[in-house]
């Protein structure tokens, strides 16, 4: 056992002594089986989560014990650990009722009350932690029907609410008014599953741990940023739920604008949650609204038999406008960033799966080997976690050419036996430890939607600037994506005629 798990394992003790009920709202739905359920269960095959623990449902829908245990297990990869996933089945009950009642709520309360954990407890705290894996619709009847019966009155409470917080600013300050006035900031937790995984958690090491970063990590050497997040499948069967909100508010204003803030952010005094979060408002204060000049906006089409966009069975509006990609160029104005243009692009339907970051550097002044490729340095977030920089050598042996080739740190090469933990896992961690960095402080949501909503108000009152392109299911996105990236600044090499070597090679083919 390392030193570092035992630590979070007595962060975990320490914080919540006594019992720990998580009541998990929405257990029925596609997040709670898909992310929430394997998420804790992988906290608790590596012991992280408290002795005293009970983990309960709570959703409309009537299910008996065995259907409750048989959805939310089915996602559970459990290995060689069958025995585990039997005991963390003894940890589950589920109680259905509905979200607007009372009543219902009242009879929940009293069934955590009566379980054997919150009744064995003589010393310590009764602590419930509620967990809302629920459209956002809900949220605020929910918090308002948790606080007035289910609210530990002998305990610590702490709430997890899922994004997206709101529609736009107005919407998203509402919903915070409604939220706040029901439970403190330090006992909300506004998930953003990007920030829970490890490549966008090593950013702030990569560049505060590395002095070489550090000094080159400015307007003076940095060109251009792109941040993006390609998906090599449409909206099939989420089209309600896509089309009230579109590719901005699914992705880009929370993901992607995360992730930019963590790579433009000043260096915070110290590591402390706080502190990081104060400069992630810095620089969010410092982005001006997106113009709609600065976007190209895109919506698929039916390619090779894969449906379009407008022929997903699940969308009721057949002639929807709403955009599948965005790309959307962020300006920092202050005295690191001024002039140096942040390329936000986010599709659905397309050609592959990729998140990553890409910051090219400027051309080498007066340089000597003229012609040579201009230095980047690559965070591939997923898959292939990886970090690489892209950099000019002699070609080896007579020749006296430069050649474009990379430093790589590709972690399935370098890293034996690697574990990376699901973002959910990492992050329900943080909230039994009672560690906030990771998550999103409500002046930070209001600034990240300051940024977006013009552009979004225009995009759906179908403004005349407004042109949604056509791209073909499974291509690179709409055909003009290659000139509006030049147009700021992206300067592609072909002459260098480089590929980075992992990219088509499989990570579990690598595994040391
Ligand atoms: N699914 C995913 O991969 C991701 C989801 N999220 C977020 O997590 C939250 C939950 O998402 P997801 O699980 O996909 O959603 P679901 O549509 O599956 O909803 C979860 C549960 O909420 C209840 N529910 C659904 N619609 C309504 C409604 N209109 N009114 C009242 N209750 C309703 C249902 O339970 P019942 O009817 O039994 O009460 C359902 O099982 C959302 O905020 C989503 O944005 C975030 C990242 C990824
Ligand atoms: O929040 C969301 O994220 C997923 C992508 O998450 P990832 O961890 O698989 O990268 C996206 O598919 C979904 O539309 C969005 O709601």
């Amino acid at each position: 056992m390392t030193s570092a798990v035992q630590l979070l394992r007595d962060q975990v003790a320490k914080e919540l002594q006594g019992s720990v009920t998580i009541i998990v709202l929405g257990a029925s739905g596609d997040l709670a089986k898909k992310k929430t359920y394997p998420a804790l269960f992988g906290l608790y095959r590596n012991g992280f989560l408290p002795d005293n623990v009970r983990i309960v449902g709570y959703a409309r829908t009537k299910m008996d014990h065995q259907d409750y245990l048989n959805r939310v297990t089915q996602y559970i990869k459990f290995g060689e650990d069958s025995d585990k996933l039997e005991s963390f089945k003894e940890l589950l009950d589920y109680v259905s009722g509905q979200y607007d009642d009372d009543t219902s709520y009242q009879n929940l309360d009293q069934f955590i009350y009566k379980s054997e954990v919150e009744r064995s407890i003589d010393a310590g705290k009764r602590n419930r932690v509620f967990y809302m894996a629920l459209p956002p619709s809900v949220f605020v009847p929910v918090a308002k029907g948790l606080k007035r019966n289910v609210y530990a009155k002998e305990g610590i409470n702490r709430v997890v609410v899922e994004k997206p917080f709101g529609m736009d600013s107005d919407s998203s300050n509402h919903l915070g008014r409604e939220l706040s006035a029901l439970f403190s900031e330090n006992e909300i937790y506004r998930i953003d599953h990007y920030l829970g995984k490890e490549m966008v958690k090593n950013i702030m090491n990569l560049r505060f741990a590395n002095v070489l970063f550090g000094h080159a990590w400015d307007r003076k050497f940095i060109d251009n940023v792109q941040i993006t997040f390609k998906e090599p499948f449409g909206t099939e069967g989420r089209g309600g739920y896509f089309d009230e909100f579109g590719i901005i508010r699914d992705v880009m204003q929370n993901h992607l604008l995360q992730v930019l803030t963590l790579i433009a952010m000043e260096r915070p005094i110290s590591t402390d949650s706080e502190a990081i979060r104060d400069e992630k408002v810095k620089v969010l204060k410092c982005i001006q609204p997106i113009a709609i000049e600065d976007t190209l906006l895109g919506q698929y089409v039916a390619a090779d038999s894969n449906p379009g966009y407008l022929e997903d069975e699940t969308l009721k509006n057949k002639d929807s406008l709403t955009p599948t990609f965005a790309a959307a160029v962020c300006w920092i104005n202050n005295e690191r960033w001024e002039g140096v243009p942040f390329i936000l692009k986010a599709g659905k339907a397309l050609n592959e799966a990729k998140v990553e970051v890409r910051i090219q550097f400027h051309h080498v002044a007066g340089n000597l080997f003229s012609g040579s490729a201009r230095n980047e340095l690559v965070i591939r977030i997923q898959p292939k976690e990886a970090v690489y920089m892209k950099f000019n050598n002699k070609q080896p042996g007579l020749s006296y050419q430069t050649i474009q080739t990379d430093l790589d740190l590709t972690y399935h090469q370098r890293y034996s036996d690697l574990h990376i933990p699901d973002a959910y896992e990492s992050l329900i961690l943080d909230v039994l430890r009672n560690d906030h960095s990771n998550f999103v402080r409500d002046d930070e949501l209001e600034r990240a939607w300051n940024i977006f909503t013009p552009l979004l108000h225009k995009i759906e009152t179908h403004d005349s600037e407004v042109d949604i392109k056509q791209y073909a299911y499974g291509s690179r996105g709409p055909k003009e994506l290659d000139a509006f990236v030049k147009k700021y600044g992206y300067h592609r090499d072909e002459k260098a005629d480089y590929t980075w070597p992992l990219q088509n090679v499989n990570p579990s083919a690598n595994k040391l």
